[in-house]
């Protein structure tokens, strides 16, 4: 991505736009980025830049997968009136019995593929699952891999996308912050080489930005959802079994009884541990908690973290961007986020050594 930017700017370098600065459509680029990671991980893949094998199947599954989650975030007639489900009025289930088709061929060509090459050739996710599968094969069916690769691919690439573009939304917004996110990354980084996962513990300032970020707008802002599986009472309430439960976590980290001015962006509030024991769930909690934390937090650390320290960031206009919130499964900003950015100077010889 970092090498997509700077050579981008370079070849657009002559009708520069604003002071040096050119516009990025932010939203895009880091849908791609996460789309790629997942890719990468589960099958070894790249599904955007330069060097895509088989263009027009790419394209399709693109397609498949942003329809999966415009869909999945609507509200249609037929969630209000069932029997409306046997007319598929919107044409609802028609296009998800596409987007499903569309990914269970993909990702099941991909297993062809990867018995085909043999496995264990190149490390992912499916590799490993196929040399398990020699041991276990009724654990590891194709099946049981094939979902479980779609899940990876359709539960991490929105929602650390969606993160990372309301991190950068608020920094921009607080141009204060952005400064002093940068500072501390030029001094315990500096110059001389990219940021990498073993800094974090040096940033701590970075991990707040972070948090506070979470804490405002945590992607999935009802988790998903849950069901009781006895009668219990919480809270006061009775609640038989085979209840839906959604926990509303977005208005819980936004709790004025608990966090003092709860809508300011302050990422100091979670320095020196000064919000430790209050309750946050992003990422959720218990059994269901989300198996890709600790992937999502390496890798915005490291996407953020490039992009403070290559890049110079600057809102379109002198006026705030706007945070309005749109619907659908995950929060996204309603509005995608768009930037202008220029290379820092002193990052060239980092940036060029990325082009090779
Ligand atoms: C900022 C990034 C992310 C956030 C905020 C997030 C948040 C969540 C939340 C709230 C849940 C539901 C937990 C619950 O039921 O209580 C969840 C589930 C899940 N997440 Fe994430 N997630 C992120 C990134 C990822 C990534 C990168 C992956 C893949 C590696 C991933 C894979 C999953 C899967 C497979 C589930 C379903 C788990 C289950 O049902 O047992 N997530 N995530």
């Amino acid at each position: 991505m970092l090498h997509q930017l700077f050579k981008s700017y370079k070849s657009n370098e002559k009708s520069e736009e604003s002071n040096g600065f050119r516009k990025l459509y932010f939203r895009k680029t880091i849908f791609e980025l996460t789309m790629n990671v997942m890719m990468m991980l589960v099958a070894g893949k790249r599904f955007y830049g330069d060097k895509i094998e088989d263009v027009e199947e790419t394209q399709k599954f693109r397609e498949a997968v942003t329809g999966w989650f415009e869909l999945s975030g609507a509200a249609n007639v037929e969630d209000f009136i069932p029997l409306l489900r046997i007319l598929d009025l919107q044409g609802v289930m028609k296009r998800m019995k596409w987007i499903t088709e569309v990914m269970e061929e993909m990702v099941s060509k991909i297993i062809k593929e990867h018995r085909q090459e043999g496995i264990g050739k190149g490390k992912t996710m499916i590799s490993s699952m196929l040399e398990l599968g020699k041991k276990d094969p009724e654990k590891y069916s194709d099946h049981v891999i094939r979902n479980i690769a779609m899940s990876m691919l359709l539960a991490g690439t929105e929602t650390s996308a969606n993160t990372i573009e309301w991190v950068m939304t608020l920094l921009l917004n607080n141009p204060d912050v952005l400064q002093k996110a940068r500072a501390e990354i030029d001094t315990q980084v500096g110059n001389q080489r990219l940021i990498q996962e073993s800094d974090f513990n040096h940033l701590p300032y970075f991990h707040c930005i972070i948090s506070e970020s979470l804490r405002l707008y945590p992607v999935a802002p009802l988790l998903v959802p849950h069901e009781s599986r006895e009668e219990i009472s919480l809270g006061g309430y009775e609640i038989p079994k085979g209840t839906m439960l959604l926990v509303n976590v977005y208005q819980i980290q936004r709790d004025p009884k608990i966090w003092e001015e709860p809508m300011e962006f302050k990422p100091e509030r979670f320095e020196d541990g000064r919000s430790n024991g209050k309750w946050m769930a992003p990422f959720g909690m218990g059994r269901r908690r989300c198996p890709g934390e600790a992937l999502a937090m390496r890798e915005m650390g490291v996407v953020l973290g490039a992009l403070i320290q290559c890049f110079d960031w600057l809102r379109i206009g002198s006026e705030l961007i706007d945070l309005t919130e749109g619907s659908g499964l995950t929060i996204p900003k309603a509005t995608p986020l768009e930037v202008m950015y220029q290379p820092r100077k002193i990052m060239t010889d980092v940036l060029l050594q990325l082009s090779g």
